[in-house]
């Protein structure tokens, strides 16, 4: 459960007194993400979501995050929006930390996602990567290269006592995404998380995307090997590659693939691993025990890099033969 921070019924309901959205009728915590404290408010008008922000966001971040929302949400993509105060500011504070009120968004998250919603979630990633043009702020990505570094430095130490050799295999696999990271790929904002928690579906339609919080411009190829890596594999860790199939068809439906995005696709999908791998290994290592979080383990990512660094062409992915390398 992700509630790092309290909040007392005094406090939200001074907090709400800036915003025009009816009386607070109840209000609880959610069970699940990571990063943030979300609670779920109702009022006597519509139900919202209220996010504190902690650890990895920010306060410098959090107007492109904000504003990213109601961009995409003006160029057709399904997600929520943040809401105004009366000051006109979007982000306020609670408990000592930013805070905001974003819209409910109607659906659930897939325990058992199938290739049909792979195909779903692949056309929605494009659809947000189109609508993102025109996106006027920037935000690097923090979580790349420099950030995979920083991250080893603060675990390598430690890393042999998740799995013995470890620290010799990471160090090698970062040198090896340093010398083969591409350089030039089409780029623009990507929402760098979209793993299935983080898409709602009503029945077998998906009604929208939520979590923006490590959206930053980079690779869109990026944002796709993410996706596969979140998507496509199987609890025993096998590849799934009616799902890849599926999640690449929808992508390359709505935003086409070039041939060096394509080629370019197994060391992004390398990259990918490793960045979910280290922020796992890095919480793995330093949550408290007792913390109200889930801990996600490092190792199903370090299974995925290993299958990645096996693969010799994209077409084990799924891309058809004759568009791929
Ligand atoms: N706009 C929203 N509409 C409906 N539920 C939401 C919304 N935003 C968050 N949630 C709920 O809160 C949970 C955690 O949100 P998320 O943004 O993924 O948190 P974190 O950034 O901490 O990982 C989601 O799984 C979902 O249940
Ligand atoms: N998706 C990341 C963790 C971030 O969690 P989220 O709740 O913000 O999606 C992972 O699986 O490691």
């Amino acid at each position: 459960m992700a509630v790092y921070t309290d909040i007392s019924e005094d406090d939200l309901r001074a907090f709400l007194t800036q915003y025009d959205v009816g009386e607070l009728t109840s209000y609880k915590g959610i069970a699940e993400g990571v990063e943030n404290s979300n609670f779920l408010l109702h009022t006597t008008r519509e139900p919202l979501i209220l996010t504190l922000y902690e650890k990895r966001v920010e306060k410098a971040d959090l107007p492109f995050f904000l504003g990213l929302m109601q961009h995409l949400a003006a160029h057709g993509l399904s997600c929520p929006l943040p809401l105004p105060r009366s000051d006109g500011e979007l982000l306020g504070e609670l408990s000592g930390r930013p805070a905001a009120i974003i819209t409910f968004l109607e659906g659930m998250w897939l325990r058992k996602p199938e290739a049909r919603h792979c195909r779903e979630v692949g056309r929605a990633l494009a659809t947000m990567h189109v609508a993102g043009e025109g996106f006027q702020l920037k935000r690097p990505n923090a979580l790349s290269l420099e950030g995979w570094k920083g991250l080893w430095q603060k675990s390598a130490e430690r890393a042999d006592e998740v799995e013995p050799g470890l620290q010799e295999e990471i160090t090698e696999e970062l040198a090896f995404l340093e010398a083969h990271w591409p350089r030039d790929l089409p780029s623009g904002v990507i929402h760098a998380d979209l793993f299935p928690d983080n898409v709602f579906f009503l029945g077998d339609d998906l009604s929208g995307l939520i979590d923006f919080y490590f959206a930053c411009n980079d690779f869109y190829a990026y944002d796709v090997a993410i996706c596969l890596n979140a998507w496509c594999f199987e609890k025993d860790g096998s590849y799934n590659l009616t799902k890849g199939m599926a999640l690449l068809e929808g992508y390359r439906e709505v935003r086409p693939l070039s041939k060096e995005e394509m080629d370019a696709l197994a060391v992004l999908a390398r990259g990918s691993a490793l960045r979910f791998f280290l922020t796992r290994l890095y919480d793995w290592l330093t949550t408290p025990a007792g913390a109200l979080v889930v801990k996600k383990d490092p190792l199903e990512y370090l299974k995925k890099l290993r299958f990645h660094r096996a693969i010799v062409s994209s077409v084990e992915y799924g891309l058809a033969p004759d568009i791929a390398s």
